[in-house]
């Protein structure tokens, strides 16, 4: 695989839940090191893209490759070492409300990780994934101890307890205040830099994605189709269609485009 392969490639992705068509034509590629925004209005199909990416279901047709691996055909051992690969923050963060952060930063390292690796040294680990994510002190808190930008901190160091190739975000500033949700974008574009990974984002927090987004899909829930590709900040400068357009401005869109949307 040479350096400019994509990290991820997603060619004619048709979505339906049994007969309801979410979006068909959907192709894109994702950069190795680049954050890669999934927008588009309520109910157009970000969350179900995002769980035909990260395997949790397939799509009706069409393919989602990783490298050479063309994803919903592999076995189920070759899907398991793709997943191996991926990090996912999900919404809400989804903490185990019974375990210190520490213990959920661990997790994935007890069920997945080097088995070679001891319980000193997987302390470590998640103790300097904490730190990262400015969250040394709180390591032996839990989760019910800590505040929701705490939480999605957490959970972004426990998605990265196995040092993903990909890095799957799914609303990860929803709820957040604009000040933690700003940091949350540092951290965000700090750990592309560092670790190198392919980072995919649902989000339609304008600021954010304007912020981290080095390229886009926009999904449309009347046409039920991609109708823009590109980074957000090129979007908000030249895309002319006219949801897309005031999507991105924040602005009531006149009355025939918004028919038919959630
Ligand atoms: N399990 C399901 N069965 C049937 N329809 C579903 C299911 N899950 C979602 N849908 C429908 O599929 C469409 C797309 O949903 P999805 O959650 O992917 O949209 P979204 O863009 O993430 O929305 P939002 O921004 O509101 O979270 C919606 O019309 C939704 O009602």
């Amino acid at each position: 695989m040479s350096a400019n392969t994509p990290a991820i490639v997603v060619h004619g992705l048709r979505m339906a839940y049994g007969s309801k068509l979410i979006q068909e034509e959907v192709s894109f590629e994702v950069a190795k090191g680049s954050v890669f925004i999934i927008m588009g209005g309520s109910g157009c199909g970000k969350s179900t893209l995002l769980k035909h990416l990260i395997g949790l279901m397939p799509p009706a047709a069409g393919q989602v490759l990783y490298g050479d691996h063309d994803y919903w055909l592999a076995d189920e051992a070759a899907r398991d070492a793709i997943r191996r690969r991926f990090g996912v923050l999900f919404q809400g963060a989804a903490l185990f409300s019974t375990m210190t952060l520490a213990e959920n930063v661990m997790l994935p390292m007890k069920l997945n990780g080097d088995r070679r690796q001891s319980a000193a040294e997987q302390r470590e680990r998640a103790e300097t994934l904490l730190e990262l994510v400015g969250l040394s002190a709180a390591a032996d808190l839990l989760p019910n101890e800590i505040s929701g930008g705490m939480k999605k901190r957490a959970g972004l160091a426990r998605a990265l307890a196995l040092e993903p190739e990909y890095l799957f975000l799914d609303e990860p500033s929803a709820g957040l205040d604009p000040i933690s949700s700003r940091k949350l974008d540092e951290l965000i574009l700090d750990l592309r830099e560092r670790t190198g990974a392919a980072v995919v984002v649902v989000t339609h927090e304008l600021p954010s994605l304007f912020a981290i987004g080095d390229d886009g899909i926009f999904l449309d829930a009347v046409s039920k189709r991609p109708i823009a590709r590109g980074a957000p900040k090129q979007l908000l400068e030249s895309c002319d269609h006219p949801f897309v357009h005031a999507f991105l401005r924040r602005e009531v869109p006149p009355e025939d485009v918004e028919d038919g949307r959630e």
